[in-house]
């Protein structure tokens, strides 16, 4: 019996140019009206994911940047995962590194960030990933940002951390995504799926993968696993 759903935000209810589908608003919002607790998890800053949570309609549990932050509901506080500064140790390495080949890296919204380090993919994720390799911090690409993350936080540290805060386990949820910062939140759910997008790591973790993209994947999902979940 799954009891919540925890799923991703770009590219999973959004497309590749971060539309969000009017069609998984819906689905969530059936889900919040029957009772089912909707989690968005994303690389995304608290302050988005607040906008999002009000309008869409959920109670404002979120995980943010790739699990540095999470909260249960809007008046929950906010805990911090991880340590930032390693992340801006690694993050100045590979400033340097790439100044040396005269490219700028552009940092995204660095005065909303309490855990991780995001920048803009105008440099090879790989080659980013080598020049941090002996450091304590992993170069994640989401497909929309490269975010530097702490050793061992991920959306899936973070769900078992937020679950615990909502009386629940991983084991009671299905978690839905897209891309590598994803992996870890599929395969501790109870049920992880992946939208037809997906890339080959969560698409591996999943037990389920949508034969549609973005949103309709999403609402495909919702929809086969519907009966599993527990009406309250
Ligand atoms: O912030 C990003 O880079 C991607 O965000 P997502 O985790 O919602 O896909
Ligand atoms: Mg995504």
């Amino acid at each position: 019996m799954l009891k919540a759903v925890v799923t991703d935000l770009d590219g999973t209810l959004t497309d590749r140019r971060r539309r969000i589908s009017t069609a998984a608003i819906e689905a969530i919002r059936n889900l919040v009206d029957a009772g089912v607790p909707v989690v968005l998890a994303s690389g995304n800053t608290t302050c988005s994911l607040d906008i999002l949570c009000k309008m869409i309609g959920t109670d404002g549990s979120i995980i943010g940047e790739n699990g540095g932050v999470y909260r249960y509901r809007f008046d929950g506080k906010l805990q911090v995962a991880g340590r930032q500064e390693a992340c801006w140790d690694a993050y100045h390495r590979i400033e340097e590194h790439f100044a040396e080949e005269g490219k700028a890296l552009t940092l995204y919204s660095p005065e909303n960030r309490f855990a991780d380090v995001a920048f803009a993919r105008t440099v090879s994720p790989a080659e980013t990933a080598e020049v941090i390799a002996d450091m304590p911090v992993r170069a994640v690409d989401t497909g929309f940002a490269i975010h530097l993350q702490y050793d061992g936080v991920t959306k899936g540290s973070a769900l078992a951390e937020l679950a615990a805060l909502m009386d629940l386990v991983p084991d009671d949820f299905l978690a839905i995504g897209d891309s590598e910062n994803d992996t870890e939140m599929i395969r501790r759910a109870g049920v992880g799926a992946a939208v037809g997008n997906a890339v080959p790591g969560p698409m591996a973790a999943a037990e389920y993968v949508a034969e549609k993209k973005y949103g309709e994947g999403f609402v495909e999902i919702v929809r086969k696993y519907r009966p599993y979940f527990l009406e309250r």
